[in-house]
């Protein structure tokens, strides 16, 4: 008998992933099987929502794990939920598929049923069609009324900062459909930053009361930091030595192009008043995550990168669909 629209629906997401019961799921006055999900924000929150598009051989390759693409499109959209400083509560998956497989989809709702418990989160509803590969995810989380991270509140004096290491997952776009066998350790080290991104959740919500700024680094550090100057009214300057790159990404080559300009990393930056470094650094410490300060906020406007020697370095630009 073939599967249809309402098997695809109740055998892997209502009984899949939408059976997690993640840290949000006391929120979910109604969840997967009606017109509209219905939420409930604890009393004095506000909801933070975000949706973005993942598309077959723009956003991950063709042939690309199920298991692998699941926990990679929840983990970038959870990041513009870390990057607000939201406490993770459900997401809406709108998925367009070309046949039906069902080792596919069962492999892709085991795997997304582990990410959203990893990352507090509960699936409460979508759409199913089909046509060419796509997945478009709303994510939904909450804060107290006021403290959501915006882009526009740096301010001069400030330094700037970026979470983990910056351009692994774009150095991997150059081995993306290398055998694993025939890959390096190296190689593996910066592929599993692609595959598995992690959305700085717990740090974005340590930053609520922090950061004056944030954003998550999806287009590359120079154009994400761009959005924050830009919202702000400010400038930036990027010390490039001071970018924190992994030891993979070194002996990979063309590090810092990677780190300024490659996407995908989904690390956050943030501005800080310079006054509270000492917090930051007492977060980083508590977090095991490295924050490190890369930078500062001056009157003006745009980002200035400069090297050890204070000669202006030019990134190229960012990723761009059109
Ligand atoms: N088609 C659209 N209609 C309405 N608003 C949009 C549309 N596309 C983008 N936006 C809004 O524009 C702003 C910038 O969107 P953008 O997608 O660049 O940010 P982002 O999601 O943080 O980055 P990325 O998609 O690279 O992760 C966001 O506020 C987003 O909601
Ligand atoms: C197979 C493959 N995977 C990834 C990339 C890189 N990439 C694609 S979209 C994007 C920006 C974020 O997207 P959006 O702005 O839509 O959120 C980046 C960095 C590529 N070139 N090829
Ligand atoms: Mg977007």
């Amino acid at each position: 008998m073939p599967v249809s629209e309402f098997d695809i629906i109740q055998r892997y997401f209502r009984e899949g992933a939408g059976k997690i019961i993640g840290a949000g799921t006391s929120a979910v006055r109604c969840g997967i099987g009606d017109d509209c999900a219905v939420l409930s924000l604890a009393v004095g929150h506000e909801l933070l929502l975000s949706v973005d598009t993942l598309v077959e051989s723009v956003h991950f390759p063709v042939n690309y794990s199920s298991a692998l693409l699941a926990r990679r499109a929840l983990a970038v959209c959870a990041s513009d939920l870390a990057a607000s400083g939201a406490s993770p509560l459900a997401f809406t998956l709108a998925l367009t598929l070309p046949t039906v497989d069902e080792d596919w989809l069962s492999a892709f709702s085991v795997s997304l049923a582990d990410a959203a418990a990893e990352f507090g989160m509960v699936l409460v509803g979508g759409d199913t069609t089909r046509g060419p590969l796509c997945l478009s995810l709303q994510v939904m989380g909450s804060a107290p009324a006021g403290q959501a991270l915006l882009r526009n509140g740096a301010q001069v004096g400030d330094v700037i900062y970026v979470s983990g290491s910056l351009g692994d997952a774009s150095a991997a776009l150059a081995f993306l459909n290398t055998e694993p066998a025939e890959l390096q350790a190296d190689q593996a080290d910066l592929l599993a930053r692609y595959h598995a991104p992690t959305p700085r959740l717990v740090l974005g919500q340590n930053l609520r009361n922090l950061a004056t700024a944030a954003i998550d680094i999806s287009d590359g550090l120079a154009a994400d930091l761009g959005h924050i100057l830009k919202a702000s009214g400010v400038a930036g300057v990027v010390r490039v030595q001071d970018l924190p790159l992994s030891a993979a990404l070194l002996n990979h080559g063309s590090a810092l192009d990677a780190a300024l300009s490659g996407g995908d990393d989904y690390e956050l930056c943030f501005t800080v008043p310079a006054s509270r470094r000492a917090d930051v650094a007492f977060l980083s410490a508590s977090l095991d995550l490295a924050l490190s300060e890369i930078g500062y906020i001056e009157v003006g406007h745009g980002l200035r990168c400069i090297d050890a020697q204070n000669k202006v370095y030019s990134p190229a630009n960012g990723y761009q669909h059109f």
